[in-house]
């Protein structure tokens, strides 16, 4: 099996680089070039908190805007994090195997970027290894690193994808998100139980039916 042709290993430039704030002005809320400091953070909340029509001095709102920003730094780790450094680690010596490795029903918890509201679910990543092979939970961490930032969906899948083609070089990548957006059933049109379902496919995954189905069939779709 051939490594992927190295058009589909280029790292897209894509949010997981670092945002480009060089040609923007300052904006309502200062310079936004400069990240402000977690005293600011805290008092958006603050106002968040009144303008929701609470009183954030009341004793159990005190606490309130330092807990959120400690619990968003935990949901934005990921913009703190190169995914694909996770996969430096590789084992070269795997036996005779040369087949697919395939990791389904990983958990992952992201934001999603228009509301800022919860996106839960599981990701299936597959990929076919050449030569690389890489400890099981690195893949977990790819998918969490990707996942901890605002994020869409249909991004989130490819940005996991191209990370796993670019730190293992392998012969194909498969990755299936399947999420239930709170964006969409705890407001607006409050469908709950809907999940959304996407998939990228690189290489082998793409081009190989059998293989592709052979995965579909694994993670159960
Ligand atoms: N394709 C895609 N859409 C998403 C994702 N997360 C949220 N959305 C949708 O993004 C859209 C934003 O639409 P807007 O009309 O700008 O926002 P809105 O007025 O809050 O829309 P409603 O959710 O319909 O009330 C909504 O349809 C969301 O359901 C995602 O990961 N992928
Ligand atoms: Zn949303």
């Amino acid at each position: 099996m051939n490594a992927l042709p190295g058009s589909e290993l280029d790292h897209k430039a894509t949010l997981l680089d670092k945002p480009d704030f060089s040609k923007r002005e300052r904006g309502a809320a200062g310079d936004v070039r400069r990240r402000p400091s977690r005293s600011e953070a805290e008092a958006a909340v603050e106002t968040l908190l009144r303008w929701a029509g609470d009183d954030p001095y009341r004793p159990g709102l005190l606490e309130t805007p330092g807990r959120v920003v400690r619990a968003y730094e935990e949901w934005f780790s990921g913009y703190r994090q190169d995914p694909v450094a996770f996969l430096n680690r590789t084992f070269g010596e795997v036996g005779d195997y040369n087949d697919v490795v395939t990791l389904s029903d990983i958990p992952f918890h992201s934001v999603c970027e228009h509301h800022m509201a919860a996106i839960r679910g599981v990701a299936h990543v597959s990929y076919l290894p050449v030569e690389r092979v890489v400890g099981i939970s690195k893949l977990a961490r790819v998918v969490e690193a990707c996942a901890r930032r605002l994020q869409v969906q249909e991004r989130l899948t490819d940005e996991i994808a191209h990370a796993i083609a670019k730190g293992l070089k392998p012969g194909g990548v498969a990755v299936v998100l399947v999420a239930e957006h709170a964006c969409m059933t705890t407001r607006g049109v409050r469908a709950h139980g809907v999940r959304m379902v996407t998939r990228r496919l690189l290489g082998a995954y793409r081009d190989d039916a059998a293989l592709r189905r052979e995965f579909l069939g694994s993670i159960g779709m």
